[in-house]
């Protein structure tokens, strides 16, 4: 196993518990809200989590949801996955919205409501040309892999799901 990498953390909220791994393996640490909330179906809040952090030049943060919560109660992230720049020294905060058509969803403090997810990522410098490199799957693309017409317009889309108005006209 790996050495895990050190990050600087900092509790903005001094009474937050500091994100951790449920399990040994877990690819996500737990962030928790420091505020309580209460969201209408259809509702989205930012919540404050009470930490920020200093990544090692090359990495990033990327906030994820959490499976439970979606499965359970339908909450979800606006923005998933959230992306925590390497100097960003503000607090993280999460993007929640409620996407059950009817329950309201509350959070008390210190509820558990995203993941964090510490990765290497590359830079890259972009060069720019007149004509790319060939390809096997080319332009191809939004489910043109299969037999059926894809969203873009173009043939041998696959089929992987219909809307309902769709199947009704069938
Ligand atoms: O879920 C998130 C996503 C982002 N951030 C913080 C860290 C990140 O470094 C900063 C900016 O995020 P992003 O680049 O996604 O937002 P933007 O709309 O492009 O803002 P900016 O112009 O500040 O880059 O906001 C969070 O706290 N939570
Ligand atoms: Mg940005």
């Amino acid at each position: 196993m790996r050495e895990p990498v050190d990050v600087l953390i900092r509790r903005v909220d001094p009474e937050v518990p500091l994100p951790s791994y449920g399990h040994p393996g877990d690819a996500g640490a737990d962030l928790m809200t420091c505020e309580a909330a209460e969201l209408a179906p259809g509702e989205r809040a930012v919540l404050p989590t009470g930490v920020s952090i200093a990544l090692p030049d090359g990495y990033a943060a990327f906030v994820h949801p959490r499976s439970g919560l979606a499965a359970r109660c339908g909450v979800a992230l606006v923005n998933a996955p959230g992306t925590v720049d390497a100097g960003y020294r503000g607090e993280i905060k999460v993007i929640v919205v409620n996407l059950d058509p009817r329950e309201t969803v509350r959070f008390e403090r210190f509820d558990r409501i995203a993941q964090l997810v510490v990765q290497q990522v590359e830079k890259v410098r972009f060069h720019e040309v007149a004509e790319l490199p060939g390809s096997a799957r080319a332009e191809g693309g939004f489910g043109s892999t299969g037999g059926h017409a894809a969203v873009d317009g173009s043939t041998g889309g696959n089929r992987y799901a219909s809307v309902v108005s769709d199947r009704e006209g069938q």
